[in-house]
């Protein structure tokens, strides 16, 4: 099933164009990252998609009822502010404790509930986020950057946590990123975005791709090869290997 659908979107922060003819969708149940430079207008292709911004032209068009979990990029928080996992968990509006306890084990850290958020590690404090998210039961999970902050081996352990959510709760994934390597491989599609689209497939196909080349080079084999062997089965989805 289609969950979000977006056509020939345009947009632009002031006079300034930053998306131009971008046409995506994300369907059930599927991994989908999109991969570009800084300011290539990533973030605001999510915002549109989530209907935060309002494309100028074009349409975006979500399944009826959708929910969608956000893990944002960072969040601060005051650290001389005491206040626990649980309690975090609790904002903005109570939730039943079984259901915060469940969304711990979910997203890789059950138990961590009475620690304080001022103490968790960069990849505790993701997957506390990324347990914020859960609890809303989402269709979509959608992720900005959320591995800022990480060394590569705890974004991919984090990505992995992010596959590892798919499975358990069935929900499609869209996330933005520029550590290709890592997040790439963990992906069913990856969109490569320049203020258009550049190309689009499965990472193997993205990473062929002269247009992805010429924004990125070519030094991302190796890292590559190292998560893929987890995709080689298949979802059920039709994937588009055409690359412009
Ligand atoms: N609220 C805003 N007002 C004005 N300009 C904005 C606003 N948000 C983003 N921009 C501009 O739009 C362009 C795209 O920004 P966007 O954050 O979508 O890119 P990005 O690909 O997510 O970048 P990064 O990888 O650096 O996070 C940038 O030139 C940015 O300066």
């Amino acid at each position: 099933m289609r969950l979000i659908d977006a056509r020939h979107i345009d947009f632009g922060h002031g006079g300034q164009r930053v998306l131009q003819n971008v046409s995506m969708s994300l369907d059930e149940g599927e991994i989908v990252t999109i991969v570009g430079p800084n300011g290539s207008g990533k973030s605001t292709l999510l915002r549109l998609l989530i209907g935060a911004l309002k494309p100028q032209k074009g349409s975006v068009t979500r399944a009826s009822g959708l929910r969608i979990g956000y893990v944002p990029q960072k969040l601060h928080i005051d650290p001389t502010l005491p206040i626990t996992v649980t309690r975090f968990l609790n904002l903005p509006k109570p939730v039943p404790a079984k259901a915060a306890a469940e969304a711990l084990r979910t997203a890789g850290v059950a138990g961590l509930g009475g620690q304080q958020m001022s103490q968790l590690s960069g990849g505790q404090f993701q997957r506390v986020l990324l347990a914020r998210a859960i609890l809303s039961d989402p269709h979509v999970l959608m992720l900005d950057e959320a591995t800022q902050g990480l060394d590569q081996p705890g974004s991919a352990a984090f990505y992995r946590q992010i596959a590892a959510v798919r499975q358990d709760l069935g929900c499609a994934v869209l996330m933005v990123s520029h550590e290709l390597h890592v997040v790439m491989s963990a992906s069913d599609r990856v969109i490569c975005l320049n203020g258009h689209i550049c190309c689009e497939g499965t990472p193997e196909v993205v990473t062929a791709a002269p247009a992805y080349r010429e924004l990125f080079g070519t030094g991302t084999g190796g890292a590559l090869a190292l998560y893929r062997h987890e995709h080689d089965h298949d979802h059920g989805h039709h994937h588009h290997e055409a690359a412009e």
